[in-house]
This record gives C-alpha cells, structure tokens and sequence, in this order.
C-alpha cells in the first residue's frame, strides 16, 4: 500500500470532540504516516508497528477530546460501516482495551450496530481519574420561571427524586427570600460529576459542600450555570450565559406551561452567543397527553422557524442520545428531552447524553494565557480571591500574570498565590476551566468583573472604543447615534455609547457597523468576540470587528479627571449616568435582590488554604451609593474634550 501522510482529521476524529466547529486535532501540526493503520481492520491483529501507531492515534484524539474519545471498531476510515465477523470483532475490542489500558483510560461499549459485512460497535475510550485534574463542560441553564430548572438539578445533582412540590430545588436555594418565594435570583452553581464508566460520581449524602469529594472521584464533571427564569433577572442571566462561557445551553419547558414567558427570549440568547442549545421539556408525569403533544409541536415549529433554523431531533432511546451526541458538533441539532423529576422516566437518557458531552474550547497548555474574571471575593485568611474561566493556555502557581485594565486602562503584573477548581487546591488550570485564584498585593477594591489576567507576553491594551457589526433583534422605534444600553461581552458588563453607525437609524430587523464608546472605563476587547447590546426588551447582538486602542491622549485626560477625585471611593471615580441607562443596568430591577457573594457555592469554588470552601467576605457596598450614581463626580467628558458627553436613550 502507497505510503500517504495523513494532514486532514477524519470523520471519526471531528466527531471526538462531539461540538463545536471541527477541531484541530494534533495531527494538524505533526504530520504522521498513519495509512498503515486506516482500515477497518487494523485492529485484529496489529504488528508491532501498527501496534505502536494504534497508540499513537489514541493517545492523540484522548489529548485532544481533554481526556476522551469515541473509537468506532468495524468502520474504516473511509466511514463505511461495513462491520466484522465475531471473531475478527473480538480480537479488535480485545486490542483496543489493551491500548486503552497502556494510556491509563476506561473503554466503555456505548452500542453495537449490524453493518453489511458483521458488527461495528462504537466505545468511549476515557482517561481514569487523575489526581487534581477532570474534564470540565459547563452547561447553563435557562427557561421560564417554574420550568423546573432548579429542581432538575437538585434532582441531578443529589440523586433523589422531587415530590412536584419544591423539594428538590431546596437545596439549591441560596437565599432567604428564594427558599420563601421559590424563585432563583441570582447565578449558581452545581456539579455533577462522572467516572470513567460514566456512572454518576454524585450520591445523595454528598452535600453541596462534598464538592471536593466529587471532583476528586471524577473523570468528567458538568458544572450546572443555574439562571433565573423570571425575567426581572434577565441582567444576571444575560451575564451567566456571556460571562460564564458555557458550552452548551439547557433550555427548560414545563410540558403543561408550553413556550411562555422568557422560553423564546433565552433561546434567542443562547442562538446569539452561538451556544448549542439542547430542550428538556419537564412534568410530563402530570401533563395531559394531548397538551404534552401541543408543547411539542410548537417546540418543534419554533425551533424550526427561520430565526433559529435547528434541526429538532426527539431524543427516546440510547441510540438516539449517541446520536445526537456525537452529531452535537452542529450547532444545527437541537436534541429534546421529555422528563419527570418526580418518577424519574427518562432521567437516565439525559445523564447518558450528559456523559458524553465534551468541550467547545480547544485551547493548547502551551499558548499565551487569558483568564476573564466573572466575580471578586475578600477571604479572611487568605486576601483577595478572583473567580473566573481560563480561555486560553495553562495557568500555573506562582505565574505572575498581566491584570486589568484599572480605570486608566493599565495592566499591573500579579502573582498567582493558590488556585481553586471546584474548591479543590490544584496547581495548574487549563482553558475551558474554571478556577479561583488567591492573589498577592492587591485590594478587592481594585479588581471588578470584566476584568483580565493575561500572559505578559500577549502585551495587554485596553480600549475605550471600538466597532462591532449587529443586529437589531428587538427595538419598540429606532435606535441612532448617542443610543446607549448595556453592552456585554465575555464577562465585560457595561454601558456603551453609539457614536456613529453605517447608517442614520436601525430598526428590529436591521444590521449595520457601528462605533461604541465604553462610558465607564476601558475594557480589554478582543476582535471576533461575540456581544449582546441591551437595555430592557431591546436587545441587538453581533460581533467584536475591530478594537480600537487606548490612545496615550485619551488615557491622560481620563488621569485628569480620576486625579481631580482622588478624595472619592473608587466606586465614585465613574462618570454618572442618566436615569435611562440606569435602567439599562438593570440596576433598580434588582435592588434588594442582590446576591451575595459566598465562596461556597459561585463560580470556580472559592480559594480558602483552611477550608474546602471557606466563605467570602462581599465588601460592604451600598447598591446605591455605589458606581457613581450618586451623581458626586464630574463627567468624564468635561475633561475629555475626545469623549462625548453621556446621553440619554433616543427613542
Ligand atoms: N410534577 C412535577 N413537578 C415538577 C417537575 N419539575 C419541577 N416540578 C415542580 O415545579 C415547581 C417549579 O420548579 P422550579 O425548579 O422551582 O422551577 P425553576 O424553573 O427553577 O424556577 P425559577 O427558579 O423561578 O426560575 C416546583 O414546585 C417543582 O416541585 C416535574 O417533573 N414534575
């Protein structure tokens, strides 16, 4: 046989990582001669050479999968799925478990399928738990209010079923108000995590503080983004989904309540931040038949309509779950669930399609880090704690990284003291995960989220400025320059000024470049980023297209204005903002909502040297007194001759 270097994955390959656009596996960068080993049956009985490439290839595609991969036996790498004799089979499962075993991984039969020529069965070749280190998916989830969100995960999570009255979702209620009116308010987090069979590592006496105990026994864990359903909270959950970086979206539907309320307006947010969305549809226990099959149809229809052009596939058997989950890589598919979470039918297909997902970011160790920040703590004991997703590269102990931008737009170099996973001390975090790090000389005060710890070697610049490409999803009339609303982006959560667009005015409906000025302060922006621009219902998403640097002028006139209130609180250095842009925040919506901040249960887990999870301090500021809306500091633009001036919504 002619000797063929190998450059393009194969289908098996792309469908390893199971999401996402196809991924570069390994082989991109070094080519290798793998024809030797390209058909169906390779496997039976290798030679030593083959044998070692058989070991090569798997090693690949588990490094890339971060820990897992699915290897069809049977199939060629043509794709045909021709099949082999029962004895040819197993000899070829027989290698592929002694390959699995040389790389210290699990081989799992997920199901075996008649081909022409004999059988082909399809196996999840899984790393087996390696000390402080698991395969992290983040799946956020969202829905209307009473879909059954919080009780799925309480379900999930603790391993007993509901009793259709709330109980279940009490022990994922973080606050007084929430145990008294049922309804979640603020972003949270649970875990559930798998082994390398893919059995649930979660067991009832696991608490919501056995968090280490899970991750420590787990080879995969799926951290549940719990967001509110009630749209009184749409800035918080417009956030869990922007900030948060999930990989894929849990859209919840209660089977008698149908598409109401929030349904559309999250499934909008989750097509716009180009999240692949899967449907559980809940209480089919106590729907009627005929209305079940209502809820479906116009599911189906919705998800089918022009706006979100999916493919809905009903998900009833294990087949169908594989399926679906190793077709997940479009974001086209949209599998859907139908629940109970009071008997439990059908729980066990969705924890199996859970098992077998995998992550969107496909990120090498050894690239330049980036780190977003989504929240910021004060423990006693240990300082200042940051929680936040690492998107790219590996982050180690004692790394000093690149923090900002502050108010002038600077980095400042920071050491990394302790990092947390899932309260779990570790000494590296690698893209996709999320982490908390205790830092060194630095004040909370000093750090918000939105903020970035980058690899000095990535040269970090902020921008006031920069261009972006939307579309107007909803707007009441037009929308003009000077327009302003909420824009966010990553964990970047501010207000933004329209100083000029490619045309006069945008309706719903409408696409066009524009220019945004941040009001605030400067943000670190990346070109390509996905963004959401909010305020209330109106709602415009698109595209980071260029950023445009802090220019040395503008950061000398803002050091004017920050000088001249130096007296103020930090909270108090921003510009006020009118009384509209307040409530584009948000901000009066969710007064005397706020959370607080707990490092038991917010993002990474929080880093505490004493505890597992030892409990944050939110530094006492008053919602109202704080971020300038006291109106006490002067404008930035009346120093700024180069900043407009504030305005207010043009409607
Ligand atoms: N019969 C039945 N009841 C359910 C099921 N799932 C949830 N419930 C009940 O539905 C009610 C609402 O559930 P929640 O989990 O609080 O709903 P949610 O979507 O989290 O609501 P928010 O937190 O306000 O966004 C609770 O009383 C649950 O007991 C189910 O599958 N069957």
């Amino acid at each position: 046989m002619a000797n063929v270097v190998d450059h393009t994955p194969t289908t098996a390959e792309v469908t390893t990582n199971l999401l996402g656009s196809p991924v570069k596996t390994v082989m991109d960068y070094e080519a290798v001669d793998y024809s030797s080993i390209k058909c169906k049956t390779s496997l039976i009985s290798p030679t030593a050479e083959q044998y070692d490439l058989l070991l090569k290839r798997l090693k690949e595609r588990v490094e890339s999968g971060r820990g897992e991969t699915i290897f069809d036996i049977g199939v060629g790498e043509d794709g045909g799925e021709t099949g082999l004799k029962p004895d040819e089979y197993e000899a070829s499962v027989a290698t592929l478990q002694s390959l699995a075993e040389t790389i210290d991984s699990d081989c799992v039969l997920l199901r075996n399928k008649k081909g022409e020529e004999g059988m082909t069965g399809q196996y999840l070749i899984r790393r087996r738990v390696v000390e402080q280190d698991f395969l992290e998916i983040r799946v956020a989830v969202v829905g209307n209010v009473d879909a059954g969100k919080s009780t799925l995960l309480g379900v999930l999570t603790h391993g007993e079923l509901d009793n259709g009255r709330g109980h279940a979702r009490q022990k994922l209620f973080r606050h007084k108000h929430e145990m008294e009116s049922g309804r979640t308010s603020s972003v949270g987090n649970d875990i559930l995590g798998f082994d390398s069979l893919g059995n649930v590592v979660n067991k009832p006496e696991h608490g919501s503080l056995d968090w280490v105990k899970i991750c420590e026994r787990s080879s995969k864990v799926i951290t549940f983004i719990d967001l509110a359903g009630h749209e009184r909270y749409l800035k918080t959950t417009v956030f869990g989904m922007t900030g948060h970086a999930p990989d894929f979206g849990m859209l919840m539907v209660g089977a008698n309540a149908g598409i109401v309320g929030m349904t559309k307006e999250h499934l909008g947010l989750a097509l716009a931040l180009s999240v692949p969305v899967f449907v559980v549809v809940t209480k089919i226990d106590m729907c009627p038949p005929n209305v079940l099959q209502d809820t479906l149809k116009l599911l189906s229809k919705v998800l089918k309509s022009p706006g979100c052009r999916k493919v809905p596939l009903m998900v009833k058997t294990k087949d169908e779950v594989i399926v679906s989950a190793t077709n997940f890589v479009s974001e086209r598919l949209c599998p859907i669930f139908q629940v109970s979470n009071v008997n439990g039918e059908n729980l066990d297909l969705l924890k199996m399609f859970l098992n077998l997902l995998t992550t969107r970011m496909t990120s090498h160790d050894n690239e330049p880090a980036e780190f977003q920040i989504d929240d910021t703590y004060s423990v006693p004991g240990v300082g200042t704690v940051v929680s936040g997703t690492c998107l790219r590269g590996a982050i180690r102990l004692n790394d000093v990284l690149m923090l900002g931008p502050d108010p002038l737009g600077h980095f400042i170099p920071i050491a990394v003291k302790s990092i947390h996973r899932k309260r779990m001390n570790v000494r590296q975090v690698s893209a996709s995960q999320t982490a908390s790090f205790a830092l060194k000389k630095i004040k909370r005060s000093q750090i918000r989220k939105g903020m970035v710890m980058v690899s000095p070697s990535l040269n970090p610049t902020a921008c006031w400025e920069f261009e972006g490409e939307i579309l107007v999803l909803h707007h009441p009339t037009t929308i003009s320059s000077r327009y302003q609303a909420m824009v966010h982006c990553g964990s970047i959560r501010q207000t933004a000024s329209i100083l000029s667009m490619s045309q006069e005015c945008l309706r719903t409906g409408d696409k066009a470049k524009v220019h945004f000025r941040f009001i605030k302060h400067p943000e670190y922006l990346k070109a390509g980023q996905r963004l959401v621009f909010r305020e209330g219902r109106t709602k415009a998403v698109g595209n980071v297209l260029k950023v445009i640097p802090q220019t040395g002028l503008i950061g000398a006139a803002n050091k004017v204005h920050v000088k001249q209130n130096k007296m103020l609180p930090q909270s108090q250095n921003q510009a006020p903002q009118s009384t509209a842009v307040k409530a584009a925040d948000g901000e009066g919506l969710e007064n005397g909502e706020k959370r607080e901040n707990t490092m038991a249960r917010v993002g990474g887990g929080g880093t505490n040297n004493n505890t597992g999870g030892g409990v944050g301090q939110k530094k006492g500021r008053g919602k109202r007194g704080g971020r300038g809306r006291s109106g006490a500091s002067a404008p930035l633009t009346e120093q700024n001759p180069m900043v407009p001036p504030p305005s207010r919504v043009q409607v």
